[in-house]
């Protein structure tokens, strides 16, 4: 006969913040469908609608403490300048359930995350970004010494659901994975922006231009990531002599793209850490 299959219990996870990165990410876990039992808290009742609307099996509320009873995992997602007054609210529950506790705030220590929290807790902090939506997210992950291996796992487990995952050692890292990664969609989706705009100049159709420049994105990206060759070479393929993207990429060059990057990267690095200092 044979035997019956015995449900394995939900792991209940907590968002507290209801915003971009936590709506990226749950959309992510329920397209993943995880054997997962979302909760999410946000003062903002508009927030909370936007969740429900897509997904009503989401316990939604406004009262962090009550989203947080009998979690495994909480995940910290409120912006990094008011993560000490969320924190600090919730020690009590904190001390009492000691869940995981994950978070995703730019900057913001573990060791600074800790003592608002009361002490002595498990924490993994993370960095992922917004393609998560579409499972095409990157996470850099750190765990601190209190993080057992079962909750490392599902640290990385929940991250892995909405795209890769890569682990840190040394939790300063953090600020440049947030330069290039958490930071980086945005880069990307200007230089579309700015491409978009050249080429109606040049006399395409909006809806034209916007597939031509999408799909040469996606097809750029998957090349790079599955060819053998790496992006100089790819470049170089691209790159007749004498030909069109000589043309435009001599623009570019002389124009001080590298610099302009190196610039822009160091200017968020920076930043991180500023949250950092301004919230230790
Ligand atoms: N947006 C992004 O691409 C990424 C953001 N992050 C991090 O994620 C965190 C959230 O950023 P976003 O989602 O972009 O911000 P957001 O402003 O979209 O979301 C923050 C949410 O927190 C809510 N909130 C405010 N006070 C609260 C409280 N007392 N309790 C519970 N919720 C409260 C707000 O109503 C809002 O819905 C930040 O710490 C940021 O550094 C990390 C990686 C990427
Ligand atoms: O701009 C920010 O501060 C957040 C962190 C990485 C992406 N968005």
């Amino acid at each position: 006969m044979e035997t019956p299959k015995i449900a394995q219990k939900p792991t209940t996870i907590t968002f507290i913040g209801a915003g971009n990165m936590a709506r990226s990410l749950i959309v992510g876990l329920m397209q993943d469908q995880a054997n997962v039992a979302l909760r999410v808290a946000d003062p903002d009742p508009l927030q909370l609608d936007a969740i429900r609307k897509h997904w009503p099996g989401v316990l939604t509320t406004t009262d962090n403490h009550e989203a947080m009873q009998g979690a495994d995992v909480v995940v910290l997602a409120v912006k990094p300048q008011i993560m000490r007054e969320v924190a600090e609210q919730l020690v009590e529950t904190a001390q009492r359930s000691r869940p995981l506790f994950v978070s995703i705030a730019a900057g913001i220590r573990e060791q600074a995350l800790n003592n608002w929290l009361g002490g002595n807790l498990p924490i993994v902090r993370c960095m992922p970004n917004t393609p998560a939506l579409v499972q095409t997210g990157a996470t850099g992950l750190y765990a601190n010494a209190q993080v057992s291996t079962v909750q490392r796992s599902l640290a990385e487990s929940i991250l892995r659901a909405v795209g890769i995952t890569l682990w840190f050692e040394d939790e300063g890292k953090l600020d440049a994975v947030t330069a290039v990664s958490g930071s980086g969609p945005a880069y990307f989706f200007l230089m579309m922006e700015a491409m978009q705009a050249a080429a109606e100049q040049l006399g395409l159709r909006a809806e034209d231009a916007h597939l031509l420049i999408m799909q040469t994105a996606l097809g750029a990206a998957r090349l790079a990531l599955e060819s053998d060759d790496l992006p100089a070479e790819l470049r170089r393929k691209v790159t007749s002599k004498g030909g069109t993207t000589e043309a435009a990429l001599n623009v570019l060059t002389e124009g001080g793209l590298h610099g302009l990057f190196a610039k822009a990267l160091q200017a968020a690095d920076s930043r991180s850490r500023e949250l950092a200092a301004a919230n230790s």
